[in-house]
């Protein structure tokens, strides 16, 4: 079972750590402007910031409960739902499924992940069924964190449509409720690293950008860190009490010509006395409609069209829907998939291309 966040020793004061800017969800909610310019100030400049006052407390720890709930059952009925290697992210990845890295180095985190769309059609599975420790809390539980997440996301979403120049609803006609897409849940577990001598930790969870639009993360012990843009090394990003962690996705770096930024980030065991605990995280992804192609949005603002046309070296007409987009860059981080490093290169999203990032 996941530890309260007071049950936990403290994130250490002695690692490098990257402060994120601090946004308050009820004023972005109210669309104060000064609010809305702090948040344009994170989004473009890292694409990583903190949230607060978002209100998602009861639905986290619920969701925690389901997943530590799913990854005790046995491994063989966690098994019959393993998401497979044909780029689908719903379901379970047992730890050692994905490749962290281009050598081939395995992951050692585990997730539970529960489409938004099973989530709201339960109890018709329409693209996949799940455990039965999901299936008894997709009403009590899932549904209900879902449901506060989208809402969540929509509203950031529609604040960066507003600043991006874009006609009024733009970017929510790209996530629309009616369409099947990548969004989903995600539960994960890292358990404490085994290490015999002189061995290193190794990364639970490689270095990549989100694949999707927005990303609402909740941990409590360290472990997540970010490259900044002109940082050479890694940083952490220090959990807060009652503050989620947003960051931006490829799909968003990609509507707005690039001046919203989808950054590199990874997952290593939690810092000092912190190491010696499970790491438990949970995210919900937005990401757009499986047929929404990721492209430059020129034709619909003049900021996004003058951002394209001052970087004529960059490319954002990636010729690609959503769907064709995640499932490539799942496969490619599957280890059975691996034929070698450019296995892993071909999984890569927009920081492949610094032109983009
Ligand atoms: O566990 C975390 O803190 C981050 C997880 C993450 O980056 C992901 O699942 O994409
Ligand atoms: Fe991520």
């Amino acid at each position: 079972m996941p530890h309260s966040a007071s049950a936990l020793p403290p994130f250490p004061d002695d690692v490098p750590t990257h402060p994120l800017l601090i946004i308050d969800y009820k004023l972005i909610k109210a669309r104060d402007s000064h609010e809305i310019d702090r948040l344009w100030e994170a989004a473009t400049k890292l694409g990583f910031w903190y949230l607060k006052n978002h209100g998602v407390i009861d639905e986290v720890d619920a969701m925690f409960e389901m997943g530590a709930e799913t990854m005790a059952l046995p491994m063989e009925e966690k098994m019959e739902f393993e998401q497979g290697d044909e780029g689908m992210s719903f379901g379970y990845k047992a730890a050692g499924a994905n490749a962290v890295d281009a050598t081939g180095q395995l992951d050692t985190a585990e997730f539970i992940n529960v489409a938004k769309d099973d989530a709201l059609a339960y109890p018709t599975p329409v693209r996949r069924t799940y455990p039965s420790t999901v299936n008894a809390r997709m009403e009590s539980t899932i549904r209900p964190f879902i449901r506060r997440s989208l809402d969540i996301n929509n509203t950031l979403l529609d604040v960066l449509n507003d600043r991006l120049g874009l006609p009024e609803r733009t970017l929510l006609a790209k996530h629309d409720m009616e369409e099947w897409s990548g969004s989903e849940s995600r539960v994960i577990k890292n358990p404490p690293p085994k290490l015999r001598e002189g061995e290193h930790p190794c990364v639970a969870l490689g270095a990549h950008t989100d694949f999707g639009s927005l990303s609402f993360l909740h941990n409590r012990l360290g472990g997540l860190q970010v490259l900044v843009p002109g940082v050479e090394s890694w940083q952490y990003v220090k959990p807060l009490p009652g503050h989620a962690i947003c960051n931006l996705g490829d799909a968003m770096a990609l509507f707005s010509g690039g001046i919203l930024r989808s950054n590199l980030h990874r997952v290593v065991p939690p810092p000092g006395p912190q190491a010696a605990f499970t790491r438990w995280s949970l995210v919900y992804f937005t990401r757009p409609g499986n047929s929404v192609v990721l492209r430059a949005l020129i034709e619909d603002s003049p900021l996004i069209r003058g951002a394209v046309a001052r970087t004529p070296e960059k490319n954002f007409e990636t010729g690609s829907t959503s769907l064709a987009w995640f499932q490539r860059r799942i496969r490619g981080q599957r280890i059975k998939n691996r034929t070698g490093p450019e296995t892993w290169m071909a999984s890569r999203g927009t920081e492949a291309d610094p032109a983009v990032t």
